[in-house]
């Protein structure tokens, strides 16, 4: 059953029966507190496992010659009655070893009377009974549903106890609360229902009495009290009463109320004359008002006050969790069909949604039409220019609840106009399958016809600030929209600029190859990026770097009137700018990945050079490029040679698209899938670095060959890290 009908049967049951669960704990946790303050009183007796009746017996009756009866309250007292040496009635606590008299009963707490009562049926008698019964129902019904909704989360049974990453959120108090007392909570509510059914007479639990044939009792072999068996096998701890023979006659006997069954035993022989065991029913409303009641033991009483307590923080947390979700749903000030930009989103706990409420707020604030819904209302939205999706995932890398739908309604609807989109997965890397539901929305777009990329798919990885900055600037860039400090949860970093000298620049063709070098300090890999802001203000442009032999190399795709290639074009030899790396880690070379492909096409292979160059233990890297023509290539044609020389590259396909074959390199991709599957089953990684037009061609290739020969969507490899992507 799906995560959707426990997590609303939960929801509905803890609404439903609320005010009595209030009223359950708070009563249920006082009592817990009475066989606790019972066990410091100082008749309660000890080691009552270790008495058997046969030694006890003897000594009791040659102390008090009149037992009519011995009971054995809450498993500790043990109560003796009957008349002492002066005729005067006697009722005492007593050790019954030493037949030591610990204490009078004394009368019954009013106090826990009035709570016990106030706890079993609300002072209403039979009707207060059947409301308690049925709240103990539901409550059964919510930690079941409870547990199930803490295995679907865990995945599984077995890893029930598993680590669950702390967000700080409430919903995580809720469930490692909840692993806690559960099972617990569960036992509680499930002794309290029987009881329930017990006292309302719907189940019924009787004793069979005992059948006594007086026609067989004997009067020999006469034995002493000590000496019979029976006793000697049975224990204060096994007992609840002893009725003692009214008179000497053989015909009155012991009658034995044990915990299991009830024994009447011959007075003069020590014979079993009758045992009647008790049936099912009986054991287990025996051990239901045991396990509800706590008086079994000391310490199961106080973890049954804990659970009960617990049930006050279940309440308050259940309830800012379903506000939490609620207050999400935003009111849009436009209407769907007059907006350009439609912000989707699919958000479970709302942290997503709140991060995309904040952009919505800032394109609102620019006078921008904007408008946000959950991913499920997805339409077509006749006037879009551009769809920002921001979903998180869940399950096994499944969709949130309120996303549940997209992909079939993306499929059956398609958007009449062209329009641009981009995706930001929000994520944890504690599960395996990070941000996978974000990658499915991306490759499911990316095979739209109608829907461009406007940057490539981000993922943020537990509300990461670093994560977040990276899409508002590389969203920022494309919409020239800025981001200045709109939302409280990211930081606008000081951009810190450092000087970067100049120490070649070649062009060839529409391309330029700039080789610059920072100060001591600088610390950049390959992958990561150069910003620099070309008109000393707030447009900022960034670029893939490789770095070889220190030196950061930069591939430039030069543009009519472009800022950024515009600025780098004019850059000469020893010439300094004011510029900032800033790290890229999740397009940097993995350090363990068993084989490397790279897939690059026109400038994105610029980082791909200096990762080759990385390569030191010389693994099986594989370069597929692409180009328009020859001459683009050739700037990079001897060094890469030199790499292969080298052994540091392994392999090199090159794809040109205006001369020879004109291939693209997806044509080269899909000529080697067979290569491209048995990598991936193996653990290599592809990482693919230049437009975002090839990343679509490519990913709809690669989801192909996964599919086919491996078994897998795209988006299983794309979720554990082994397809990277810079794409621009
Ligand atoms: C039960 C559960 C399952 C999750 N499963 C995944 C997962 O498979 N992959 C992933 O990247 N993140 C997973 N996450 C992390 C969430 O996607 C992440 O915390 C996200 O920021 C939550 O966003 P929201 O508050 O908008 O729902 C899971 C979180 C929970 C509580």
């Amino acid at each position: 059953m799906t995560n959707t009908f426990w997590r609303y049967s939960h929801l509905a049951l803890a609404v439903s029966s609320f005010l009595f669960l209030i009223l359950a704990s708070i009563t249920g946790t006082i009592l817990s507190l009475e066989p606790v303050i019972e066990k410091v009183k100082p008749y309660a007796a000890d080691n009552l496992d270790e008495i058997n009746l046969a030694e006890s017996i003897p000594a009791l009756q040659k102390k008090y010659p009149d037992i009519t009866k011995i009971s054995v309250e809450n498993g500790q007292f043990v109560l003796i009655e009957g008349t002492d040496e002066n005729d005067n009635a006697l009722k005492a606590y007593i050790n019954p070893k030493s037949g030591k008299m610990l204490g009078k009963p004394g009368n019954k707490n009013e106090f826990f009377q009035w709570v016990t009562t106030l706890h079993r049926s609300l002072f209403l008698h039979e009707l207060g009974r059947v409301f308690i019964g049925v709240t103990a129902f539901l409550m059964m019904l919510i930690a079941i549903s409870g547990i199930m909704l803490i295995i679907k989360r865990q995945r599984g049974i077995k890893r029930f106890l598993a680590k669950i990453p702390n967000d700080k959120s409430t919903q995580y108090y809720h469930t490692v609360v909840g692993r806690l007392s559960l099972i617990f909570l569960l036992l509680i509510a499930a002794s309290g229902t029987l009881l329930s059914l017990n006292t309302l007479g719907i189940i019924k639990s009787l004793k069979i009495g005992l059948d006594v044939d007086f026609d067989k009792i004997k009067s020999v072999p006469e034995k002493n009290i000590k000496d019979f068996e029976v006793f000697k096998n049975i224990h204060y701890s096994d007992i609840k009463t002893i009725e003692f023979p009214f008179s000497e006659d053989v015909e009155d006997y012991f009658i034995l109320t044990l915990n299991d069954r009830e024994i009447a035993v011959n007075q003069i022989t020590g014979a079993i004359l009758a045992e009647s065991k008790y049936p099912f029913s009986v054991l287990v409303a025996d051990m239901s008002m045991k396990i509800h009641t706590g008086r079994v033991s000391v310490i199961w009483a106080l973890i049954l006050g804990i659970s009960s307590l617990s049930i006050l923080f279940f309440i308050y947390s259940g309830f800012a969790i379903t506000l939490k979700r609620i207050s999400k749903r935003s009111k849009n000030k436009h209407h769907k069909d007059d907006c350009t930009f439609i912000l989707l989103v699919g958000s479970e706990n709302g942290s997503t949604h709140r991060y995309a409420a904040s952009v919505h707020k800032l394109l609102l604030k620019l006078g921008k039409k904007a408008y946000l819904t959950s991913m499920n209302n997805y339409s077509v939205f006749p006037n879009a220019e551009q769809l920002l999706i921001f979903t998180s995932t869940y399950g096994e890398g499944e969709a949130p609840e309120n996303a549940n739908k997209f992909i079939s309604l993306v499929e059956s609807t398609p958007q009449k106009e062209s329009l641009n989109y981009s995706v930001l997965g929000f994520g944890s890397k504690f599960y395996p399958d990070f941000c996978q539901f974000a990658f499915n929305v991306h490759n499911l777009l990316s095979a739209k016809s109608w829907a461009q990329p406007l940057i490539d798919i981000h993922t943020v990885n537990d509300r990461s600030p670093q994560d977040l900055i990276l899409w508002q600037e590389s969203w920022s860039l494309k919409t020239d929209i800025p981001f200045s400090r709109f939302s409280s949860s990211v930081d606008d970093e000081q951009k810190a600029l450092s000087a970067f000298t100049v120490k070649s620049n070649q062009g060839s063709g529409d391309t330029i190859l700039v080789n610059i070098k920072g100060g001591l300090r600088t610390k950049a890999k390959s992958g990561d990026l150069l910003s620099i802001y070309p008109a000393n203000d707030h447009r900022e442009r960034l670029y893939s770097i490789g770095v070889v032999d220190k030196t950061i190399q930069l591939s430039v795709k030069l543009h009519d009137n472009g800022l950024g290639s515009g600025f780098l074009n004019q850059l000469k030899a020893n010439d300094k700018f004011q510029a900032r790396i800033v790290k890229n880690e999740h397009f940097n070379l993995p350090a363990k990945a068993s084989k490397v492909i790279m897939i690059s096409n026109g400038t994105g292979i610029a980082p791909f050079l200096g990762m080759i160059d990385e390569n030191k233990s010389k693994k099986p890297f594989h370069l597929y490029c692409g180009f328009k023509k020859s001459s683009s290539f050739e700037p990079f044609t001897e060094y890469l040679n030199t790499k292969l020389n080298q052994s540091k590259l392994t392999n090199l396909n090159v794809a040109y698209s205006r001369e020879g074959k004109k291939q693209y390199v997806s044509h080269l991709i899909e000529l080697d899938s067979e290569l491209i599957a048995e990598a991936l089953l193996n653990k290599a990684v592809i990482m693919i670095c230049g437009s975002l037009s090839m990343q679509k061609d490519i990913l709809l290739i690669l989801d192909k060959i996964c599919l086919k020969k491996t078994d897998k969507p795209l988006s299983f490899y794309q979720s554990r890290n082994q397809i990277l992507m810079d794409c621009y």
